[in-house]
């Protein structure tokens, strides 16, 4: 995101217990799809707790570009009147995706086969992160691409008309990539196939299903998931209620497992089993987390999650919940490096190429916070401490963020359980995904 003003730091001081009910804001991937979707569909959707954040405004600007209607009718609740599948229109400009990894991946997708050029930007951190998982398979589907040695933004996009429909096997565990071939299907005539031998997050099935859009869903021998879609496809407008996001949850339940005498709970969050690997991991550890009220908003299982302080104690996790948690891996090393014993995790190269390197900036914020970590190449290894505040940082130093939300939030929660308070350099990255952050764990500390 382009930062607008003087860099916030902030310091986040040792807490009291944590009580109450909150809602954390609308699904992040979902608040994305439901967007592209509402804005591809002939006539009016209408989407309920879509998340406000800068990421999802990207999203939003990029559709006004090509053409969609999308009105803010309440806080929370937006309109949006589609052009239709094969409609698109050329965008008059560069289209900026500030911070947003999900924005344009999925947008290169969704553009690669309308005819239109496009040219996507974005702040230091984007432009740092890898574009060639998306450009080969868009590029088999006809798109071209004028892009530099490493395949990073900016790059300008000429999309196919028409497109090809391919058959691809995913080479990363991506629900970007993944996303992106299936957005390019919808305006591609024949058979689309992706193959994903790791199941990663699929939103885009549940919500392309809700829009009325035809696709099948195999496991191969192999156990693979095989994702087929038939194009051209029509999308037909949809109401959409948003559940809250388990990516932004994670940090009240870490928090409320941490802070000794916290009885927290966290209503409407959304449970998709490819998201949910957290909670499982957490409980693994001896976290006491109920999940309560189980039911179903805008075709995702949604729960209340009621947290109490626990005891929590190290494990090795297994790389095959990787996927079904990624984002959440920097708020895990904050929980590992309170618990007893040793934490292991592996497989986790992924994290490298996110906002920021999350194993090489958790290692070191958390070791600058006191804690005991060490980096491989592939994850990371804390060693607890048992239960015992962490120092916390020295006056004068600060938790670099680079430019990444999650870290700042991360660490944000360190500091509630550190003798001496974390200072984190800059939180304005949290804009991005969750801007009431601040306030909320302000509404759950007792004074
Ligand atoms: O599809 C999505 O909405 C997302 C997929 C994940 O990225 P990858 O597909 O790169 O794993 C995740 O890290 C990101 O925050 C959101
Ligand atoms: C990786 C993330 O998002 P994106 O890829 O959309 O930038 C995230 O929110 O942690």
């Amino acid at each position: 995101m382009n930062m607008p003003g003087a860099t916030q730091p902030r310091r986040f001081c040792r807490s009291g217990p944590l009580h109450g009910r909150i809602l954390v804001p609308g699904d992040k991937s979902i608040s994305h799809r439901a967007i592209m979707l509402a804005s591809l569909a002939v006539g009016t959707s209408t989407i309920t707790g879509l998340l406000e954040s800068a990421d999802v405004t990207a999203t939003a600007a990029a559709m006004r570009a090509t053409g969609a209607s999308i009105e803010q009718v309440k806080p929370g609740v937006w309109r949006i009147d589609g052009v239709g599948v094969g409609s698109l229109l050329q965008p008059a400009a560069a289209l900026d995706m500030g911070n947003s990894g999900t924005s344009t991946r999925l947008l290169m997708g969704l553009f690669a086969s309308h005819g239109i050029q496009t040219v996507f930007t974005g702040d230091a951190s984007l432009s740092r992160r890898p574009m060639g998982r998306v450009i080969q398979p868009l590029a088999l589907m006809g798109a071209q691409f004028t892009v530099n040695a490493d395949d990073t933004l900016p790059l300008t996009m000429r999309g196919a008309d028409p497109a090809v429909p391919i058959h691809y096997r995913l080479q990363v565990a991506s629900a970007q990539v993944k996303s992106a071939i299936l957005l390019a299907a919808l305006n591609t005539a024949g058979s689309t196939i992706v193959v994903e031998p790791t199941p990663t997050r699929d939103h885009t099935e549940r919500m392309l299903r809700g829009f009325g859009a035809n696709l099948s869903i195999d496991i191969g021998d192999d156990g693979a998931r095989i994702i087929t879609m038939q194009g051209p496809q029509d999308l037909h407008p949809c109401d959409i209620e948003v559940p809250g996001d388990p990516s932004s949850a994670a940090f009240f339940v870490v928090a409320a497992l941490l802070v000794p005498g916290s009885d927290l709970t966290i209503a409407n969050v959304g449970m998709n089993p490819t998201r949910a690997a957290l909670l499982d991991v957490l409980r693994a550890m001896g976290g006491s987390i109920e999940e309560e009220d189980h039911r179903v908003i805008g075709g995702e299982p949604v729960a209340d999650l009621r947290v109490r302080h626990s005891e929590l104690k190290g494990i090795e996790i297994d790389p095959a919940s990787t996927a079904a948690m990624i984002d959440e891996f920097p708020i895990l090393f904050v929980a590992a490096a309170l618990a007893s014993g040793r934490t292991v995790t592996q497989g986790l190269e992924e994290l490298r190429v996110k906002e920021s390197d999350r194993l090489a900036v958790m290692s070191a914020a958390l070791t600058f916070a006191g804690a005991s970590v060490e980096e491989h190449a592939d994850g990371l290894t804390i060693e607890g401490t048992g239960g015992a505040m962490l120092r916390g940082t020295l006056p004068g130093q600060s938790i670099a963020t680079m430019l990444d939300h999650r870290i700042a939030m991360s660490m944000a929660i360190a500091g509630l359980v550190s003798e001496a308070g974390v200072t984190v350099d800059d939180m304005r990255p949290v804009a991005t995904s969750f801007p009431q952050f601040e306030r909320l764990l302000g509404d759950v500390q007792c004074r």
